[in-house]
């Protein structure tokens, strides 16, 4: 029987008697000085070795994971060993029954063995992935004499290409059935073809889902995606703040429970807006395009968010939606919804003008004005004939006329008293009498006016220890203390900072005129480990001077003022209080020579409020 193999060692010719592919197998393994007599110990990977390649055929191995197991079954015989060769021939699974593995492992036709033509000589897996086509190779077809008990199919793993990525092998004992066997051989190989294209697409839709992913969040504007069935499916960790809420709790709700308020869904051809205006009068509009498939069928819709230009630089938003400013803001709209009078307490630059601002837009005054005065930027002379105003010649210097005071151009509407602490106690008897009397006279009338004013004072000091240094007095502080409201510093409420942080950037490029800068998320964690002295205000003030100083479309953490980069490592640093006291009065001089005496450009070259900078003198002993 093996008549053919001996005559072609002997060097016979025999070229008509086998098949063209045997034949030229044959000749090259001749020209490989393939030894015929002996099975090769040659090209055995060690065990490490044989790890690392299976490491690195990681997908091919995954892919051929279900199918070895499944073609052993379907040939339903244990005679047969079904193997995974790489394309370098190495053979680096194999699946079978143990009777017949032992047999193959005396030729070496197990992991870690490399099956090439170069080594091996004529063999299945060699020759299939020489030739790259599917071939059965059967006892003395084998080159080596020792092999000639085996019966080899194999099929070539092609990818899209149709290179060769390794082959699918089944070996057993000589099998009559020769075409039969070849198939299953084939269906196997095109089994792992079809899931390592699998995969491919696995990993080129998690790359585009990675891609976009990344692309919206570092989007400056919200992002949203809704399904067919009206479902949110994606919004960006800018929009959700927009909306003040999570994005976790946003995605998967139905829209219309999202955007409920005030107009809802409206359908406009290809395009849907969105609008949902929040309590503090924050309005959001989003509008989305419809993304429809090959056959028109509508797949759901995608598109911005913003808030809408007409609120969105209006002073009187509160941004943040910590739990602290939730809180805050629950106790705003039921303060809103009382006449009665209220004491803001707060560090400076906290936001409590802001609030006071909250409180009257959301009340019945809301039509009516609403008149701040800060009692620490006037001299005392002057807060009375500022807060009841004056006739004619009421005094020397009176402007001809008269003039109205705060309370009576606050009529109907809200007073905000800021840093009230500051208020002569001359005033105090003054502001008490209005309060009660509820009518006004100014200075040198003998006429009263009726009026209804509600009033909020803030201050960042405690009125109590005001009142017992009797500073301030204990019946007004009661009348005022009717209702209280604590505003927290900002460095309690650092998941504040990236809302505020966004919406300073929106508001100071937008005034700037310049487009909206985008920012390196690093930068947060600097600007949340500041301990923010000057709170908001001087947050805010960082962020204009950053988006002034850009030099890149991205604010990064080299845009941050050097004591903000600096303050993660001097976090724990100690203050040393009365140097720091030195150098603020040295800073505040310098700015006051600077600005010829002027406050207001001063505290801006120096990064805080008019107000910080009267009680900063005030506390340090500036004048001027
Ligand atoms: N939550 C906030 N959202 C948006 N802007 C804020 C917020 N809090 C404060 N600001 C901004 O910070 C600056 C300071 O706020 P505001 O004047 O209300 O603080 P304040 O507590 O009254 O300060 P001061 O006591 O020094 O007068 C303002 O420009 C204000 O718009």
């Amino acid at each position: 029987m093996d008549n053919q193999w001996k005559r072609f060692i002997k060097g016979e010719s025999v070229e008509s008697e086998v098949t063209p592919t045997i034949y030229r197998s044959w000749q090259r393994s001749l020209e490989y000085h393939v030894d015929h007599t002996l099975v090769s110990n040659q090209d055995i990977l060690t065990t490490s070795r044989l790890s690392e390649r299976r490491d690195s055929q990681e997908s091919l191995i995954r892919a051929s994971e279900p199918v070895l197991p499944y073609i052993f079954n379907l040939l339903g015989s244990n005679n047969y060993t079904v193997l995974l060769g790489d394309n370098d021939g190495y053979i680096i699974e194999a699946v079978g029954d143990t009777h017949f593995m032992s047999k193959a492992q005396k030729v070496n036709l197990s992991p870690g063995a490399s099956w090439r033509e170069e080594i091996r000589g004529t063999n299945a897996i060699g020759t299939a992935l020489r030739d790259n086509s599917p071939i059965s190779v059967f006892g003395w077809e084998h080159f080596v004499h020792d092999n000639h008990f085996l019966a080899c199919w194999a099929a070539p793993i092609q990818n899209s290409q149709g290179i060769p990525l390794g082959v699918l092998d089944i070996s057993g004992e000589a099998n009559p059935d020769r075409q039969k066997i070849l198939n299953i051989a084939m269906m196997g190989a095109s089994m792992i073809e079809k899931n390592l294209r699998l995969f491919e697409l696995e990993n080129q839709l998690k790359f585009y889902q990675e891609g976009s992913k990344l692309a919206s969040s570092l989007l400056q504007q919200g992002f949203l995606a809704i399904d067919h069935n009206g479902i949110i499916t994606n919004i960006n960790a800018y929009g959700a703040g927009l909306l003040g809420r999570r994005q976790e709790e946003i995605i998967g709700q139905p829209a219309g429970d999202v955007f409920s308020t005030p107009k809802g869904w409206m359908l406009n051809g290809h395009s849907l807006n969105l609008h949902l205006k929040d309590r503090s009068g924050k309005e959001i509009t989003s509008h989305l395009n419809q993304v429809v498939n090959n056959s028109g069928k509508t797949l759901g819709a995608v598109g911005t968010l913003n808030i809408s230009k007409a609120t969105s630089l209006s002073n009187t938003m509160w941004i943040g939606n910590s739990v602290l400013s939730q809180r805050m803001l629950a106790r705003v709209s039921k303060i809103a919804s009382t006449r009665s009078s209220v004491l803001i307490n707060g560090e400076s630059g906290t936001g409590k003008e802001i609030i006071s601002r909250t409180i009257h837009q959301l009340s019945s005054r809301s039509e009516g004005p609403f008149v701040a005065l800060n009692c620490a930027s006037l001299p005392a002379t002057l807060i009375e004939s500022e807060l009841f105003g004056y006739v004619d010649g009421a005094f020397t210097g009176a402007r001809r006329g008269g003039k109205p005071g705060k309370f009576e151009l606050a009529n109907n509407g809200t007073i905000f008293l800021d840093e009230i602490g500051d208020m002569p106690l001359n005033v105090q008897v003054a502001l008490l009498r209005v309060l009660q009397e509820k009518e006004v006279s100014r200075i040198g009338d003998t006429k009263a006016l009726k009026i209804d004013v509600r009033v909020i004072a803030a201050t960042h000091k405690d009125l109590s220890v005001l009142v017992t240094e009797e500073k301030f007095r204990l019946d007004l502080y009661y009348r005022l203390k009717v209702i209280t409201l604590e505003l927290p510093p900002l460095r309690e409420r650092t998941e504040d900072i990236p809302d505020l942080v966004r919406y300073f950037i929106d508001k100071t490029c937008n005034s700037l005129e310049l487009p909206l800068l985008g920012i390196q998320e690093e930068v947060f964690s600097y600007l949340s480990s500041h301990s923010w002295p000057g709170n908001v205000r001087e947050l805010e003030n960082c962020i204009e001077s950053m988006v002034a100083l850009a030099e890149g479309p991205v604010l990064t953490v080299e845009d941050l003022p050097d004591e903000i980069r600096q303050s993660l490592q001097n976090k724990s640093v100690t203050k040393a209080e009365p140097l720091l006291n030195q150098q603020t009065k040295q800073a505040i001089l310098y700015a006051l020579n600077q600005t010829n005496g002027k406050i207001a450009p001063a505290a801006k070259l120096l990064g805080i409020g008019r107000n910080t900078l009267y009680r900063k003198m005030k506390d340090l002993g500036v004048n001027i």
